[in-house]
């Protein structure tokens, strides 16, 4: 068996990708071209962990960031920030309703939402309510199909896929992966983060028959089992058999393993790149830590992709394609730096707020967070004083 722990990525290619896709503040962009993200969940009983995701994916230099929920968590979440657009239009039927024709309906709107949205958060809050999940499952369903559908349609043409290119799926969505495990098998699929947490893992696990005990070693010193990582690589494999989906395994130390990708040139047997963050958080596990670290994986993940499409490359310059003097996946990257802030802003609320660390403290240290490892260098405009002009 491969050792993956001798092919763990080395930090120095990671925090290369993240310095080159993290969007510039060069004054030159108009809002919404650093990323615009949106988190399909939020129902009557969880309105924070929509909140959370959304304010997250702003803190961590998105645009535009959107709510789309149950009717009823829209005022609470509208009333917690009036920086996030929230689309209240996910309600159950009606006693006479076709309870299916509902919920497609419902998912047209969400599919309208989403034209030229970058990437698609779905989970946080979303709920085990059937009609949340059916709604919810046939927007994954959609925006599988569409991307595969508009990237063949493009292919040679210049037309660009309209819907989102990514996703990041917590919660309650990764039981629409293990109800239909094919939803993203495409070759073209959106790229996709899952982000299980042990329980929602071993359920995972279970629906794409992997065996978690296979190779299981209890003596295994490293921070993440190779057996783990191993069960890890099967599962985002069976998803995906051309390196389109990725997961992220969280715990105490986080590992983000890609599924197979033949089209690297890797030989099959060839273990894939692995990154481990085990970058110092605090004892604090407080609820909202997963949802606020998908907002932050959108963010990166959109930033990533819009990187790749030479969105950030300066005008007239000599190539449209910018590239990484390295081949890790895009998404590995992005999903590593959100681990990565998202713990360092836990260290950072817990000096403060000690016992008393929430996830709100959480997300108001994001912003330092970012600063501190992502200097802003310099004032974006090129304005240095007021003119006044004849006309
Ligand atoms: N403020 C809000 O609005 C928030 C809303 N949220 C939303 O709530 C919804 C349900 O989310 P959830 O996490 O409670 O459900 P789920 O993962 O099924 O856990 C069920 C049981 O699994 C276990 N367990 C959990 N973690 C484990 C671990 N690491 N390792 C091992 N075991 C673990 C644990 O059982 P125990 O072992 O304690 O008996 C737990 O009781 C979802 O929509 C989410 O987005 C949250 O995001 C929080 C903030
Ligand atoms: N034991 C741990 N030690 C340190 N950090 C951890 C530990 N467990 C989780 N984390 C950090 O917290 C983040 C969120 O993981 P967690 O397991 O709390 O997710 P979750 O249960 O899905 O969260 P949520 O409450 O939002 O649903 C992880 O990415 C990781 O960085």
């Amino acid at each position: 068996m491969a050792s993956f722990q001798s092919r763990t990525a080395s930090t120095t290619h990671l925090w290369r990708s993240i310095d080159a896709f993290l969007p510039p503040l060069n004054g030159r962009n108009h809002k919404g071209q650093s990323g615009r993200i949106a988190i399909l969940g939020g129902s009557e009983d969880y309105t924070g962990a929509p909140f959370y995701s959304a304010m997250a994916a702003l803190r961590t230099g998105a645009d535009l960031s959107h709510v789309i929920c149950h009717e009823k968590a829209g005022p609470p979440i509208k009333c917690y920030s009036p920086e996030l657009m929230v689309h209240p239009v996910i309600r159950f039927p009606r006693a006479d309703e076709d309870a299916a024709r509902a919920a497609r309906q419902q998912a047209d709107q969400v599919m309208d939402l989403l034209t030229h949205l970058h990437v698609l958060v779905i989970g946080p809050g979303l709920g085990q309510h059937p009609h949340m999940q059916r709604v919810a499952g046939d927007v994954l369903a959609r925006v599988a199909a569409d991307c595969q559908a508009q990237a063949e349609a493009s292919d040679g043409a210049t037309a660009r896929p309209t819907g989102p290119r990514g996703l990041v799926l917590d919660a309650d969505a990764i039981r629409l992966v293990c109800d239909a495990p094919d939803v993203l098998a495409g070759p073209r699929a959106p790229r996709t983060i899952l982000t299980p947490n042990a329980n929602e893992w071993r359920r995972l696990a279970q629906a794409c028959d992997v065996d978690l005990q296979a190779g299981a070693d209890a003596a295994d010193p490293a921070p993440v089992p190779s057996a783990t990582l191993h069960a890890l690589h099967a599962v985002a494999s069976r998803l995906n058999a051309h390196g389109r989906v990725h997961i992220l395994l969280k715990g105490r130390a986080d590992a983000i393993v890609p599924g197979a990708a033949p089209q690297d040139g890797a030989t099959p047997e060839a273990a894939p790149p692995v990154a481990i963050c085990t970058t110092q958080g605090s004892g604090r596990r407080c609820g909202g830590q997963g949802d606020l670290l998908t907002g932050c994986a959108a963010a990166l993940l959109a930033g990533a992709q819009l990187w790749e499409a030479g969105a950030f490359q300066p005008p007239h310059a000599a190539s449209a394609q910018p590239q990484l003097p390295h081949t890790l996946p895009l998404p590995l990257c992005a999903a590593w730096g959100a681990c990565h802030v998202v713990r360092l802003a836990n260290a950072r609320a817990f000096e403060t707020h000690r016992r008393a660390t929430s996830a709100v403290e959480i997300l108001n240290a994001l912003g330092p967070v970012m600063e501190d490892v992502w200097p802003v260098e310099q004032a974006p405009s090129e304005v240095t004083g007021v003119r006044v002009a004849r006309i």
